[in-house]
């Protein structure tokens, strides 16, 4: 048999049948048919193509020749697929891989007794983007065991393999003591956090000659030119504002203010012509149009000023993770949060994170937490297969630098052989890889099978201790750490990234507070576990659609300038599987195309819930760092570091300052009283009163208070594992944020279903900045609500969430004036707190005309009237001014759209 592994030749060359031809695909021979001719997939153009590849693409892939793109036909002797004309319904799966040519090799599992059918018996892959659910499953599983991969044999626990369940604790107290409470501790713990601030400090400001030199010489710039270029590179900002041209922008602006001013005259009008006999209606159409241009208002100002960002990747690079050191790229904890397995299909959730292990970055610096919030053992199981599965999958990715990293979502993609110059190696693992996923979806909806139905005594782990879990009102808190350090290591020899299912305890008589809760709980976790300098999170559906998330991000936070005032980096949301002409509205793209960048202009975008990368050090309730330059009061063009040069000096200058988080908006705790009791180090007493504020603030943790203060993340190496996880358990106990600033402060803060809103309005309020980060490959991808009821209930949600906000103390109409608050930002604040209102005049303004007709009055004084007594411009023309007005209104808008 002749292989050829080497170039393929010239895609378009005549191609003529020889029995050793190459296939263009796999590279093994094409082989011959049955009747022994040169075995030909395509009748049109003869494009040299296997059988298996052939029969692989007719069912799973581009269904088409790669090259004059004719649909495949069916050859004598293939098998069926769905889609064919003749017969829709052949199962034709099992003949599927069947190799009777080609090399000979099948599929390791081949003998293995597997109905694939359940799983891919639908349509066509790539018509409906489908997951199977578990109702189909039933009864069709086979010994596909979930048993068999149990959460035994994955389990590694972080402190002991061989203990598989969660670790549990009930008194966690008694174990307290044994890693100090006392203050001497204290001091040390403080002392080694100043130390290793100095050392970041140092790093931070002279960062290239420090790391190449070894070791602290500050003045040792590079010796040689090249050298010099590479510091003068590693320098330069890792980002950059894309100004959106002026021209464009003052169009835009000189409509608004030219309909501010027709709007004048309109009211002046309205309001000088009352209509005699019918006041009433009068009245309440005109106050319905005074609210109807408020609320323009508020909508318009915060997009004045709207800006694009660019990242340099490679900058990063350079700066930070350059080739043959160590990495100096911050670690970074991920959160997901799921809540019930039967909504939120397991399966997504195992895409989601499976592309967070998979992502771009150094491994030992990401750890990804999963929050379970129904305590559900599917959950947990399927986590742990989840965990199987990355060990192939991560070093598949990273190996062919594949995108999306979510099998999913990847294997949806079709590939053309021709364009992206594909290797026949590559094709081969990427069938074999897919065959795995295919078996892993296979597992994981046989325990959405078995989960359907809850036993009476309900669930029993693998080991057949009950799931402690059973009854997700009343349960202990759970963690168990999966992969990692301890954890094992992929297919290919490498370490992958930490995952840790959580499920914090619940108890009746306790607020759960639901995601925001459970957001805080995992600040916690991983605060004692990893403690990654930088948070990021996602909702369960939303998956990285980017590789590069994560290094996007960190072209901001790690940007000496605007990582000390950034609170979070905020990407846009976008979604899979809308319809053409999106329903449901469920892309807002003026929302997100326009709003969102329009305030990255002023103080930055909202935080929208998901898809976001915190500072957490503004998640702790800390004022950001300022320079006199970032508190000039300048309010739009300042904002959007126009003096970037200015600042980077002042800020070389401000290493003092920077030690300092300063508190203003929180009265309760001021780390400057921190810094004075620590100089003041003989006396003990100012010790503990700052060790009372810090726990009255942060909850009785020790090893939880201790890490807020490593501002560049990481745990002391010193830790024993197992204390950190008795440790970890303790701080998701309901108890814990009692009497402390968790949800009123600090954390996600609780009193609305929208926390997110209010979570990113308290940053701002503290004169953090945020960022909106799109680049042109979408970092994440989610599934939106895509019928109906679903889309009516969640607007119903968001809406309420608003108007829980504005009878809050957190309404962005009262709060805080005199703070740091930009006021075009508090606007934009504003208008999404208030839009829900907008309901009411809505609805009497549509009843109006109702009323108007069984009345045979009418809101505006007829022409009649007003002309006999006076004839003005308005009284004539108001009807066609309105209608010019909302002409002009949607041509601009629309034009907007397409022009950013
Ligand atoms: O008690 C709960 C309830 C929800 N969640 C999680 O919260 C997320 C969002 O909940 P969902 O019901 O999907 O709300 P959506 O309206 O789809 O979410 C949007 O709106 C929310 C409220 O504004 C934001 O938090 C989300 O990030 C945003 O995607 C999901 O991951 C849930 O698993 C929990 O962890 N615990
Ligand atoms: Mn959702
Ligand atoms: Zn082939
Ligand atoms: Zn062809």
């Amino acid at each position: 048999m002749i292989r050829n592994d080497g170039d393929a030749p010239a895609p378009g060359k005549e191609v003529k049948g020889t029995v050793g031809q190459a296939c263009q695909i796999c590279g093994d021979t094409v082989g011959v048919s049955a009747t022994g001719d040169v075995f030909v997939a395509c009748n049109e153009c003869a494009f040299p193509v296997c059988r298996p590849c052939y029969e692989y693409e007719r069912k799973d892939g581009v269904k088409c020749c790669p090259q004059c793109k004719t649909r495949y036909k069916r050859l004598s002797g293939s098998p069926r697929v769905p889609g064919d004309e003749e017969e829709e319904d052949v199962d034709d799966l099992d003949n599927e891989f069947n190799y009777k040519q080609g090399n000979g090799k099948g599929p390791e599992w081949q003998g293995e007794d597997i109905d694939l059918s359940s799983s891919s018996r639908h349509e066509p892959h790539h018509r409906i983007p489908r997951l199977t659910s578990g109702q189909q499953m039933s009864g069709e599983i086979p010994d596909a065991s979930p048993d068999r991969h149990s959460i035994r044999s994955p389990t590694s626990s972080y402190v002991d393999p061989s203990v598989p369940v969660p670790v549990r604790i009930v008194d966690p107290s008694k174990d307290l003591n044994s890693y100090g409470l006392n203050s001497v501790d204290w001091k040390e713990r403080v002392e080694s956090w100043r130390v290793k601030q100095d050392k970041n400090m140092m790093q931070v400001t002279n960062k290239y000659p420090d790391a190449r030199g070894g070791g602290g010489d500050m003045e040792g710039t590079g010796s040689n030119g090249e050298d010099m270029q590479m510091v003068d590179d590693a320098r330069l900002p890792l980002s950059r504002i894309v100004p959106i041209p002026a021209n464009q922008l003052n169009l835009y602006r000189i409509v608004i203010i030219l309909r501010l001013i027709i709007l004048c005259f309109f009211f002046q009008y309205r309001v000088s012509h009352p209509v005699r006999d019918a006041y009433g209606l009068w009245l309440v159409s005109v106050i319905c149009e005074i609210w109807f241009a408020l609320s323009w208002l508020l909508d318009q100002f915060p997009k004045w000023y709207p800006i694009n960002r660019e990242t340099y990747l490679d900058r990063l690079a350079l700066r930070y993770d350059r080739e043959g050191e160590p990495s100096q790229l911050c670690p970074i904890d991920i959160f997901v949060s799921t809540v019930d397995p039967l909504k939120e299909p397991p399966l997504i959730t195992a895409n989601t994170v499976l592309s967070i292990l998979a992502v771009d970055y150094p491994v030992d610096k990401v750890s990804c937490y999963v929050s379970d919030d129904g305590s559900a053992m599917l959950t947990f199981e399927s986590l742990s297969e989840t965990a199987e599965f990355a060990r192939k999958w991560v070093p598949f990715c990273k190996k062919h630098n594949i995108e999306p990293r979510a099998p999913e979502f990847y294997f949806q993609q079709k590939i053309d052989y021709l364009k992206d110059k594909i290797q026949p190696s590559f094709v081969k693992e990427r069938r074999a890889m897919k065959r795995e996923y295919e078996e892993f979806k296979i597992r994981i909806n046989a325990l959405v099978a078995k989960a359907q139905k809850v036993p009476e005594e309900g669930w029993t782990m693998a080991d057949g201790t009950a799931w402690p879990g059973n009854n997700p009102r009343d349960h202990p808190g759970m963690i168990q750490v999966f992969l990692g350090h301890s954890g094992g290591l992929d297919t290919d020899g490498n370490e992958l990234p930490r995952l840790v299912y959580v499920s914090r305890e619940k108890r009746p008589g306790f607020q759960h507070h639901k995601k925001a809760g459970a957001m805080n709980a995992l600040i916690r976790v991983s605060a004692v576990l990893t403690n990654g300098a930088y948070l990021l999170n996602v909702d369960c559906d939303h998956y990285f659609n980017s590789s590069k998330a994560l290094r996007e991000a960190m072209c901001f936070m790690m940007d000496p300038a605007l990582g000390r005032k950034t609170c979070y980096v905020q990407f846009p949301q976008r979604f899979d599987g809308i319809d053409l002409h999106d329903r449901y509205a469920n892309r807002n793209i003026v929302f997100f195309d326009i709003n969102m960048k329009g305030l990255d202009g002023i103080q930055g975008p909202m935080y929208v819930g998901t898809g976001c990368c915190f500072n957490r050090q503004a998640l702790y309730g800390y004022d950001p760092v300022l320079t006199e330059a970032d508190l000039e009061p300048n309010i739009v063009v300042k904002s959007c570091c126009g003096g970037r040069k200015k600042k980077s000096k002042s800020y070389m200058d401000n290493k003092n300052r920077m030690m300092k988080r300063t508190e203003s908006s929180a009265p309760i705790f001021n780390m400057e009283d921190i810094e004075e009791g620590i100089e003041g180090y003989e006396d003990e007493r100012s010790m503990l009163m700052s060790q009372k504020r810090l726990e009255k603030r942060f909850g009785q943790s020790p090893i939880f208070t201790a890490s807020t203060f490593m501002t560049q993340g990481g745990i002391p190496p010193s830790t024993n594992p197992a204390s950190l996880l008795k440790e970890a358990i303790h701080v998701i106990s309901c108890g814990y944020e009692d009497k402390t600033e968790w949800g009123k402060e600090i954390g996600w803060i609780y009193g609305s279903v929208t926390e997110d809103i209010l979570t990113g309005f308290k940053m701002h309020a503290r004169g953090w900045i945020s960022i909106y980060c799109m680049p042109p490959r979408p970092c994440f991808k989610g599934s939106a609500p895509i019928n109906l009821s679903d889309r009516l209930n969640q607007v119903l949600r968001w809406a309420l969430g608003s108007v829980e906000i504005l009878f809050s103390r957190h309404c962005p109409i009262w709060y805080n004036y005199g703070g740091r608050l930009k006021l075009l930002e508090r606007v934009a604040y504003i208008n999404t707190i208030v839009y829900p209102l907008t309901s009411l005049p809505l609805i009497a303004y549509c009843v109006l005309p109702a009323i108007c007709l069984l009345t045979n009055k009418f809101i505006i004084p007829t022409a009649y009237e007003t002309c006999s007594v006076h004839c003005d411009f308005f009284s004539f023309f108001s009807p066609f001014v309105i209608l010019v007005l909302c002409c002009l209104e949607y041509i601009m808008s629309e034009l907007y759209l397409y022009t950013l």
